[in-house]
């Protein structure tokens, strides 16, 4: 699915008005229409409704919103302010239809006027300002933000397309921002939706239909884009009947430490989960028997440490040696050890395939930068925020920090994916992916492991990284939520994710046909 700027939304606006039968006014119509549909499922007909309306278009959804509430039998009214001195044509017309019909619907609010004081229980609407906002809201503007904002102890706060104040493609920190339970949007996600910076703001979201022209959306690209599930299922590659082991590659996986051989437990047993053909693991001593146990489908080399790895860049030393191994997935509970170092730069001056870094590997090309240079072109880096900071550095902002990221794909020609609720993918062609699947139930120690194991048996497979990173993080995500489904989120742990891979494989699966 497409993200698109305000800018391309107008555009699809004005190229379905140009285009299709619809006018401007039937297609604010539909977006009013699946509003109320969407208010009167989640707030019965009790519940008095106080619908701010600006005056522009977003404004002209709220005097339509309260128009067919009002047909529904609610007691909505419609307070418009005047924040600006014209209205648009669809907001006068909507105005019009209104005051037509229920006359005493409609209040006015002239410039620094008192807003009214809502009823116990009842339902503000925001339909201020939508992504017509030309620049930070302030003065009474901003003030009527702030006053919403003080009754939402109290009461449910529902935006139109978007937080009134919320810019769609900028960063609002710091600027007045409706802080709004559920976001009723059109179409599309909006950038800032997906940014954690907004996650007070933007509340649930939920995405209504208005049938944009379909033309339109498949002739216009976009920078920013979200996974779904007919592309994932486009990706995954069923078992072919006279497949072997040998067909589904050969991985090693360099992690654990003295205290976190749990984490190459979990990622040693999501990347078989995940379909590798053979997994070989590298441990130091004191973790052989853990994994020897706890994931008996893996091989293992033992390292001559007892506490931590120090010499597993023998096993690709010679171009012979590397090229057993399909993919090499590095990092989880590795530690940062100065002989671990040493032997991860070993490792990259002598590796050349895309392979999978993260947790400590990570925080070993944090304090040596020069190593980042080493890494193969193609391969994934794994960072969550705290770790994609000691990388990259600080930034002002999401937005900022989006731009750190694909820059830096841009340039190394590596694949970086930031971690979160929507985790960020950025690919080598500068284009940004983000994930929706998964819950809070993941955020739990090892759940990243999980995922580092599931991105190196991919890539063992024969995906290509960007495919593997698209399907991995979707599937990591969709089992996460099958484990919460079925456990709560609250007790669910990362072994679960491991467990519902299964069911997550079942829902990627086309529908079989005899
Ligand atoms: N046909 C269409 O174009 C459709 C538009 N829709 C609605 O239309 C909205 C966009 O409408 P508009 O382009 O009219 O824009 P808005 O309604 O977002 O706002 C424009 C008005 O706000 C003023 N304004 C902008 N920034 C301000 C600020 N910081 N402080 C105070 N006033 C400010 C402008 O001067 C103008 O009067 C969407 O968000 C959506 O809600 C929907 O009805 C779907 C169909
Ligand atoms: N609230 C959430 N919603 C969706 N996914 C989440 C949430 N919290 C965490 N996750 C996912 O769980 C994983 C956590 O990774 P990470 O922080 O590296 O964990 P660890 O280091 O403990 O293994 C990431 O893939 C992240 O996207
Ligand atoms: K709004």
């Amino acid at each position: 699915m497409k993200i698109f700027t305000a800018q391309q939304i107008r555009e699809a606006d004005a190229y379905t008005i140009a285009n299709t039968p619809i006018s401007s006014l039937d297609l604010m119509e539909k977006a009013a229409i699946a509003c109320t549909a969407w208010i009167c499922r989640h707030y019965n007909e009790y519940t008095p409704v106080y619908i701010f309306c600006g005056m522009g278009n977003n404004g002209g959804d709220g005097l339509a919103i309260t128009r067919l509430l009002r047909n529904r039998g609610y007691e909505a009214h419609a307070y418009v302010l005047h924040h600006s001195s014209t209205a648009s044509a669809d907001h006068t017309a909507n105005r019009q239809a209104l005051q037509q019909q229920y006359p005493g619907a409609v209040h006015d609010i002239a410039e620094n006027g008192l807003l009214p004081r809502p009823d116990a229980h009842a339902l503000i609407v925001d339909a201020i300002l939508g992504t017509g906002l030309s620049r930070p809201a302030e003065g009474w503007t901003a003030n009527i933000i702030h006053q919403l904002n003080d009754l939402k102890a109290e009461h449910d706060i529902v935006a139109i397309d978007i937080p009134s104040g919320l810019q769609a493609d900028a960063s609002s920190v710091n600027t007045p921002v409706i802080k709004a339970d559920h976001t009723l949007s059109f179409e599309f996600y909006k950038l800032a939706f997906l940014l954690p910076e907004n996650a007070a703001a933007v509340g649930e979201i939920c995405i209504l239909t208005i049938d944009l022209s379909p033309e339109y959306i498949a002739q216009t690209t976009s920078r920013f884009n979200i996974t779904d599930i007919q592309q994932v299922r486009g990706i995954y590659r069923p078992r072919k009947a006279f497949s072997h082991k040998g067909t589904f590659g050969h991985a090693l996986l360099i992690a654990g430490s003295e205290g976190k051989t749990g984490a190459a437990v979990l990622s040693a047993k999501a990347c078989l989960r995940t379909g590798v053909g053979l997994l070989t693991c590298h441990i130091p001593k004191c973790g052989y028997e853990i994994i020897q146990i706890a994931a008996p489908g893996a091989m293992c080399f033992i390292d001559e440490q007892k506490d931590h790895s120090s010499s597993f860049h023998n096993h690709v030393s010679t171009p012979e040696a590397a090229a057993r191994f399909k993919t090499i997935g590095i990092g989880p509970g590795l530690g940062t050890a100065a002989g671990t170092c040493w032997a991860l730069e070993k490792l990259l001056d002598h590796y050349r395939q895309p392979m999978v870094l993260d947790a400590d590997a990570l925080n070993i090309l944090s304090s040596n930068p020069t190593l980042l240079n080493k890494v193969p072109h193609g391969s994934i880096l794994t960072p969550h925020p705290k770790e994609f900071e000691r990388l990259f550095g600080r930034t002002a902002n999401d937005v900022e920090r989006l731009q750190i990221l694909s820059g830096n794909a841009v340039k190394r020609q590596l694949n970086i994916l930031l971690k979160g609720r929507y985790t960020a993918m950025a690919f080598t062609d500068g284009s940004i992916w983000f994930n929706t699947t998964g819950n809070p139930g993941m955020a739990t120690g090892g759940s990243g492991d999980v995922l580092t194991g599931i991105l190196t048996s991919l890539l063992a497979q024969g995906y290509n990284s960007r495919d593997a990173m698209l399907m991995g993080v979707y599937l990591h995500g969709l089992s996460g939520d099958y484990a919460a489904a079925e456990l709560s989120e609250e007790a669910m742990i990362a072994e679960d994710i491991v467990e519902f891979l299964g069911r997550g494989f079942q829902h990627l699966r086309k529908p079989h046909t005899c």
